[in-house]
């Protein structure tokens, strides 16, 4: 029987600079983009890949949905808002390195956990469950407990808790909430991926040893740093290992190098592979999304990722 990855949060408009002041319409999204690795990535028959979000009703949302279903991605635990609609986010490069400016305040996925039910439907067969600090932060506080409560039960029945923190200081009211919700979200998990320069920022570690060391603190099992191009830092089985990235000399757009480098890390181990394998996967996913514009490359790309090639 095919493995289910779920995969909870955000999918947004994408707007991604294509020169001469035009933009490039796609659909993104931290969860969405890691889901979209693990889809590539994985064979159909062994993995079954699942988004649960929310959208709106319009033509627009219709249009995401679809996207993600034609690449195979399970859409039906994508709720449907009769009022709210779906966020969209642009891309500022300043040579490769991206900033994002967002318009999503009012969209539809800010109410993913409104539903218990639905939610724990959504969970309830999955072997691997992700979620990001974004998808905590965009919750309404109230609606955060609905969320833990349904990860907490699919990791008792034995899934995989994965999250990436993914900090994004501007979607938090402040540094302390941030902090707090962040370790919430640690607290939650099995494995752990998170990038050592927001760590530093936000709780002042002085080197990706420190940050895993503060995360398997509390109590997640599998920690993996990501560093940029500098190597990523893995706490496994007790110990702490070190893994350089691939040398990438033609970077265009850094855009969803750390959600590419997560699908790598977690198709690894759905498939069964080690921790160490599964580091060596995620720094080539990421290589190759930074080699091209905007969060997503194809899927032909990730299968020959997958590959070797
Ligand atoms: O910022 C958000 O809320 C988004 O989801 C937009 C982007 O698609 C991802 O953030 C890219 O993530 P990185 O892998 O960190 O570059």
């Amino acid at each position: 029987m095919a493995k289910v990855f779920a995969s909870i949060g955000e999918c947004m408009v994408e707007l991604s600079g294509a020169g001469d002041g035009l933009y490039r319409r796609g659909f993104a999204g931290d969860t969405l983009n890691t889901a979209w690795g693990v889809r590539g990535l994985s064979p159909d028959d062994a993995v079954s890949v699942r988004y649960v979000s929310r959208v709106g009703t319009d033509a627009l949302s219709d249009e995401m949905v679809r996207f993600a279903a034609a690449a195979g991605i399970d859409t039906a635990h994508v709720g449907r808002d009769p009022v709210r609609t779906v966020g969209l986010y642009m891309i500022t490069l300043q040579g490769a390195e991206r900033s994002f400016s967002y318009w999503r305040d009012a969209a539809a996925a800010r109410r993913l956990a409104a539903d218990r039910g639905a939610l724990e439907a959504a969970l309830a067969d999955a072997d691997m469950v992700y979620f990001s600090g974004i998808t905590l932060a965009i919750l309404p506080p109230e609606d955060r407990p609905t969320l833990f409560t349904a990860l907490a039960d699919a990791r008792a029945r034995g899934a995989v808790i994965a999250f990436d923190a993914n900090v994004r200081l501007r979607l938090w009211p402040d540094a302390d909430a941030a902090r707090a919700g962040l370790s919430d979200g640690y607290r939650a998990a099995t494995i752990a991926l998170p990038t050592h320069p927001d760590e530093r920022d936000l709780f002042g570690d002085r080197s990706p040893e420190a940050t895993a060391r503060r995360i398997a603190a509390l109590g997640v099992p599998e920690v993996v740093v990501k560093d940029g191009a500098d190597p990523a830092t893995l706490f496994a089985d007790g110990g702490l290992t070190s893994h350089p990235a691939e040398r990438v000399d033609d970077a265009v757009d850094t855009t969803g190098a750390g959600d590419g480098f997560n699908a790598g890390y977690l198709a690894a181990r759905l498939a069964g592979r080690s921790p160490v394998e599964a580091a060596l996967l995620g720094h080539r996913v990421a290589a190759r999304i930074i080699r091209s514009r905007g969060a997503l490359i194809g899927l032909d790309a990730l299968a020959a990722v997958a590959a070797g090639a």
